[in-house]
């Protein structure tokens, strides 16, 4: 699905942000693949907003360092100069939001007008990417609502957001980010608050529609069960920085930083998740707030195998692990190979 080899969609290097106190998010390096699913992971605070907003220059009163660089998507075959994102002028941001950049967040009732139809919204943001008017723009229209499963589009259509149940209206909100065929679609938490088996629908829909459009996603989550049910990798923050960064298969199965094993082994059975108990259970104690965090490992007062040297000596570096022929797989811990199962 996904060619690690091909140059990557989004590339993020060295992303720090705060917002005038100390750095919230410290340092994030990854990159997106052309079509891939990446779920960021970490418990609240972890900076999994924060770092996403940096990127998509939505961040108000925000001091951002480092690069995000969006190269050229599937629709342009890739040939498209890349962009840098960060410190892009608001009215460039604006261009590229929807059209190559969109999002999804939790709650789409906050992000849809109470007093606008359905229909006038989905035709607001066609007009404001598309050239279609009259018969095609409402034709676009009804093929949008279609394609997130809608079955009466027609009807809804003419409906206020507050007339449709929870998982129709994510619905709804998928379709207004995918109306200009974006290649990117940054998803925070879009399913949380859907009861199990819609969440299961969307994340369906969401995995459907990146296999039809070679879209790629970022999908923000504390839930382990809901990673593993769509994503092609897996990123860990932690404290504000990367931690882990491995192809899903490989995350679930062979962890390799003690904190992705111990957010693991607390996640309850999947069954249980997928009955609705999926938060992501913590393992004891608590992430250091932004203003102490101190210089060694950042998860050490936490760490079952923390040992004075080298944990506590300095911060591990995010170092490659994969083996030969391996995919990508990266870890900051100075002890994962004495570790390694
Ligand atoms: N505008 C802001 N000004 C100052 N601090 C902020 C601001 N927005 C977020 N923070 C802080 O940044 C840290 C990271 O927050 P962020 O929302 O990115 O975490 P998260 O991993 O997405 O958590 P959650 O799952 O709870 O959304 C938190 O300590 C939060 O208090």
């Amino acid at each position: 699905m996904t060619d690690r080899n091909a140059a990557p969609l989004l590339s993020v290097r060295n992303l720090t942000v705060n917002f005038g106190g100390p750095d919230i998010v410290d340092d994030l390096s990854f990159d997106i693949g052309q079509g891939e699913i990446v779920a960021l992971v970490g418990e609240s605070g972890s900076g999994k907003s924060v770092g996403s907003l940096a990127i998509m220059g939505l961040l108000e009163n925000a001091t951002i360092q480092g690069s995000a660089s969006l190269s050229g998507g599937a629709s342009s075959g890739g040939q498209e100069a890349p962009t840098e994102l960060v410190g892009l002028p608001a009215r460039r941001l604006r261009a590229l939001r929807g059209r190559r950049i969109s999002m999804i967040f939790q709650d789409p009732l906050s992000s849809l007008d109470p007093l606008q139809t359905i229909g006038g919204q989905i035709r607001e943001v066609l007009k404001a990417h598309t050239r279609l008017t009259g018969a095609a723009l409402h034709s676009r229209a009804i093929a949008l609502l279609e394609q997130v499963g809608i079955v009466d589009p027609e009807g809804c259509l003419a409906l206020l957001p507050q007339r449709l149940s929870g998982g129709m209206r994510q619905r709804v909100m998928i379709a207004l980010a995918i109306a200009a065929e974006p290649d990117l679609l940054f998803a925070d938490e879009p399913t949380t608050a859907l009861d199990v088996t819609v969440q299961a629908q969307v994340l369906r829909l969401l995995k459907g529609l990146r296999d039809q459009t070679g879209m790629a996603m970022v999908f923000i989550t504390h839930n382990l069960a809901v990673a593993s049910a769509i994503a092609d990798r897996v990123i860990v923050l932690y404290a504000g920085q990367v931690v882990e960064d491995a192809p899903a298969d490989v995350f679930f199965r062979r962890p390799a930083m003690p904190y992705s094993r111990a957010l693991l082994s607390a996640a309850p059975r999947l069954e249980a998740v997928l009955a609705g108990y999926g938060h992501l259970e913590a393992p004891r104690g608590q992430v250091p707030s932004p203003g102490q965090r101190g210089t060694a490992c950042r998860f050490a007062a936490r760490c079952d195998d923390v040992r004075e040297t080298p944990c506590l000596a300095s911060m591990p570096s995010l170092v490659s692990i994969a083996a030969n022929g391996e995919a990508h797989h990266t870890v900051r811990c100075a002890r994962w190979e004495e570790l390694a199962p």
